[in-house]
């Protein structure tokens, strides 16, 4: 089992790369950065595993060899690549940056490991993906059942904001999010824990987990976002991937996914598949990939209104990133 980090030097990179360290199964761990990661590569092999740790870095702006070579033979690629936000600015305000560098990083994905499964941290997600797509699909190898947007960090606020207010720990799996990875494209799925909540605690819950993005970044003072908590998500989701593929699990996950060729059982999520590309949704994962997108379960009406409403901002996050992709092709 390879497992690849592009990025892996920043505030995620680095975290995630700690925390993928002591994961039995992966075979080889391997740092890639535009910034050289031989010392987050030392620090990390004189912890004792049986992995091995092997690092790139671009030797030049135009250089791909080194990529190349990060990618070769990989199973799995999680990109943390790109700039986090200051203060003030949205996640779409990192667009005209990030969007080249994921962009970049996934041709050359395409072009060596396409087999790989691939998970996007980037922001803005809502955009970085359909970028991905698109570029893969201009490569003939979109397989978007191996292709996904890390949300877990939306749910893993909910679990605990909510367990905050209710002193209910452990709540994986019984609240999440839906929808994508930003304002009210963000949409928690309370289940069973809305009817022990007042409206009031409901509406300030839904509020704080949408824009608990914004908290870090103004607590950081203009030194990043999120890191330590999104390493974390982030391994959490991989973790899932990893038993998947190298036991053949099934496992349970929610991630932003291309879901027009999926299958479900919900009615409900089913039409919101018809209107929209992309939805971050509860899915079954399988080694090969997303075997299909798990019901919701009884929602509120306000739960149903809020995914409704996602749709609109969402398809505009969206088709900005396909063209972004397609404009370049011209
Ligand atoms: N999906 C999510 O829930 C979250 C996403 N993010 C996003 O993750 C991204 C990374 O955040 P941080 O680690 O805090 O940023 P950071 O600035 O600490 O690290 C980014 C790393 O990417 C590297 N990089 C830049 N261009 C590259 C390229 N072409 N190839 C390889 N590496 C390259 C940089 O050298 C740096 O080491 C940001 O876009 C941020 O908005 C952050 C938190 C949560
Ligand atoms: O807010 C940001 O820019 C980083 C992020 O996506 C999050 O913390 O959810």
């Amino acid at each position: 089992m390879k497992l690849a980090v592009l990025g892996a030097c920043g505030g995620i990179g680095q975290t995630l790369s700690l925390l993928l360290r002591t994961n039995e199964l992966i075979d080889e761990l391997v740092l890639y950065d535009v910034v050289d990661p031989v010392g987050v590569a030392t620090d990390l092999s004189h912890i004792p595993t049986r992995q091995k740790v092997r690092h790139f870095c671009a030797l030049t702006k135009t250089d791909e060899s080194q990529l190349r070579m990060a990618l070769q033979g990989a199973n799995v690629v999680v990109i943390p690549a790109g700039i986090p936000r200051k203060p003030g600015m949205s996640r779409d305000d990192l667009f005209n940056i990030n969007a080249s560098i994921v962009q970049q990083l996934v041709r050359v994905y395409g072009e060596t490991c396409p087999e790989a499964f691939l998970a996007i941290i980037s922001n803005p997600v809502n955009s970085t993906v359909p970028i991905a797509a698109e570029q893969l699909r201009s490569q003939n190898c979109f397989r978007p059942e191996r292709v996904f947007g890390i949300t877990t960090l939306d749910s893993l606020r909910l679990e605990q904001f909510l367990g905050q207010l209710t002193g209910a720990w452990d709540l994986r799996g019984q609240v999440y999010t839906v929808g994508g990875h930003s304002g009210e494209t963000i949409v928690p799925i309370l289940g069973k824990w809305r009817k022990r909540l007042s409206s009031a605690e409901i509406q300030d819950l839904v509020h704080r987990v949408r824009y608990a993005g914004d908290e870090v970044v103004q607590a950081k003072q203009g030194k990043g976002s999120a890191t330590l908590s999104m390493a974390a998500a982030a391994n959490r989701f991989l973790c899932g991937i990893l038993r998947a593929i190298c036991r053949g699990d099934t496992v349970d996950e929610v991630a932003f996914v291309n879901v027009s060729r999926l299958k479900t059982d919900d009615c409900f999520v089913q039409k919101i598949m018809h209107k929209v590309e992309f939805f971050g949704v509860p899915i079954s994962i399988g080694p090969e990939g997303v075997a299909k997108v798990k019901c919701l379960g009884s929602l509120s009406a306000e739960e149903k209104e809020a995914i409704s409403h996602s749709v609109p901002a969402l398809s505009a996050q969206i088709a900005k990133g396909t063209r972004f992709v397609k404009a370049s092709k011209l």
